[in-house]
């Protein structure tokens, strides 16, 4: 056992007189020690559930011989930082979140793990601290919230977004801007369309991380205690079998991974974390390699942002399980191992699914757009490529003048002041993973885009990122970003665009050769973004740390 290093022998007994302090007696020393992770939070109604199912997930180990022990780490909630300077801590808590996993899993010599999550970052940080560390691990996520209900339809927060730019262009009065914040959050889970919790949530289901349906399962749902006790005794099964994390992160893991992400045209952050995990397990995945997966996989599932339903019904109707069996009958996954199973075809046809309540998930000869969710562009304005989001819409070029902000403040507040007109390209630069810094989520903005009614008119483009709860002709992760050299730096406002997602372009055709840099100072010059600015690599790479 790696535990042993800590427990075993005369030499150790200062260690065990420690571990009896916490009630620990020597049958419990005896057994394996296995981690119980999670970023519990009342500050964040995705995570706020965690440290009553680790208490479930706590009785799966011990019932069946192994010892936990429980600790915790943080978290940052997207939907409460966003449009703040707050915005910059959430990608960053991705790498912090991991570290501390690694930390106190390494520090004590554990022998395994599950690790719960909730909101966006913690996902991919456990699955990354999964791939790092390779130890038997299981990856529970805490589920979905329900969708609330506004004038008998059903919300998320991304309505909430849009509505506060319908608010500012009169279309909507204060009362009615109240009643949509006041309905759309109904209890505990993490942001219910196929935004990034969720996409996240369905991605650890494919890499094998999390067995199949409990993730699926709503954050309130009855049957998830009992979930989060399988999951216990899952890990424990893991250990006996040895079967650790990379046994699952293989590259036909990721590319099923890839191939879910663009058949729920689910959230782009998809692109960033699998490109960072992928990392971690060791496996070599490019940004080029997602582009030939989405264009030949046709979106399946009616979700939301682009589509009508939530994860509610999503689950209802069978959840990543469906929608994992429609592609693998299209010839469109491919098998591998998975913590439950060796093999993840044998765990899609032991599950009986029924019919679906609503049609959420369609068949591939019908599908709900013939290609998946999102394209990687390059082009030069963006060299090392990018990220284009094609969820709800079928904009496919855009050609416009720039509109140009450094930063996104600025685009906000232009926008809420109806500085923007139809046609128009809004550039938000040095809002990268060095330049912002953390790469902040630019929901504020794409979403009052669309309040407004600009949604159909405008393309946005910033070397920033999208929350998953953005639609519309977005492209992201523009890489090398504008605060470390990237051609965006160089544009003018007027400076013609073109968005070209047929042939993967995304151009200015101004010459952009002769012109200076706009000057950029480093906003963060102490304290852990500074840190971070230094360290992260570019959007194009997952935006990974390096030492
Ligand atoms: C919806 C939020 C808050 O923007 C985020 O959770 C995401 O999906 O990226």
């Amino acid at each position: 056992m790696r535990s042993d290093t800590i427990k075993k022998g005369p030499d150790r007994a200062p260690a065990r007189a420690m571990l009896r302090a916490t009630g620990r007696d020597d049958a419990a020393m005896a057994k394996p020690f296995v981690a119980i992770v999670h970023p519990w939070s009342d500050v964040s109604p995705c995570n706020f559930t965690l440290r009553a199912l680790a208490q479930h997930v706590r009785k799966g180990v011990e019932a069946n011989g192994g010892t936990a022990f429980e600790f915790n780490t943080i978290a940052v909630t997207d939907g409460i930082s966003m449009g703040t300077p707050g915005m910059r801590a959430s990608l960053i808590s991705r790498e912090w979140i991991t570290d501390s996993i690694e930390l106190a899993v390494n520090g004590h010599h554990l022998d395994a793990m599950v690790v719960l999550c909730g909101c966006d970052k913690t996902i991919p940080a456990a699955a990354m601290a999964a791939a790092r560390l390779n130890i038997p691990t299981v990856v529970l996520y805490g589920g979905t919230i329900d969708h609330g209900l506004h004038h008998g339809k059903p919300i998320t927060i991304q309505e909430v977004f849009e509505a506060v730019g319908a608010h500012a262009a009169g279309k909507i009065d204060e009362n009615e801007l109240h009643a949509v914040e006041k309905d759309a959050c109904p209890g505990a889970g993490a942001c219910g369309g196929q935004f990034t919790a969720n996409t996240m949530a369905m991605i650890l289901t494919a890499l094998g991380l999390s067995p199949l349906e409990v993730n699926d399962l709503p954050a309130l749902h009855q049957d998830k205690n009992q979930a989060a006790f399988d999951c216990g005794k899952l890990v424990m099964d893991c250990y006996q079998r040895g079967f650790t994390a990379r046994q699952a992160l293989t590259p036909a893991a990721f590319r099923n991974a890839m191939r879910m992400l663009a058949a729920t045209a689910g959230s782009t952050n998809g692109v960033l974390h699998l490109l960072a995990i992928a990392h971690e397990a060791g496996v070599t995945l490019d940004l080029a390699d997602f582009d030939p997966i989405s264009a030949s996989t046709p979106v399946i599932a009616d979700l939301k942002p682009g589509g009508r339903y939530t994860a509610v019904e999503l689950s209802a109707a069978g959840g990543t399980a469906r929608v994992a069996k429609v592609l693998k009958d299209g010839g469109l996954l491919e098998d591998h191992p998975t913590v439950e199973n060796a093999s993840i075809f044998a765990a899609l046809d032991a599950t009986e699914l029924g019919e679906q309540p609503e049609p959420v998930v369609h068949p591939i000869a019908s599908p709900v757009k013939p290609r998946g969710g999102f394209a990687i562009l390059s082009g030069n304005l963006a060299p090392e490529g990018c990220v284009v989001k094609l969820a709800g819409h079928g904009r496919m070029r855009h050609e416009g003048p720039a509109r140009v902000f450094n930063g996104e403040p600025a685009a906000f507040a232009a926008l809420q002041a109806g500085k923007i007109q139809a046609g128009d390209v809004v550039v938000i630069r040095y809002e990268g993973p060095a330049g912002a810094p953390g790469m902040p989520e630019m929901l504020g903005v794409t979403a009052a885009l669309i309040g407004r009614g600009l949604g159909s008119d405008v393309a946005l483009i910033t070397d920033g990122r999208f929350s998953g709860a953005t639609h519309g002709l977005m492209v992201g992760h523009i890489s090398p970003e504008a605060a470390r050299g990237g051609p965006l730096g160089q544009l003018l406002d007027g400076d013609t665009v073109i968005i070209d997602v047929e042939n993967r372009r995304l151009d200015t055709t101004a010459d952009l050769g002769p012109r200076p840099t706009t000057p950029f100072n480093p906003r963060a010059q102490s304290g852990v973004l500074a840190k971070y600015a230094r360290l992260v690599s570019s959007a194009s790479r997952g935006a990974i740390t390096e030492a």
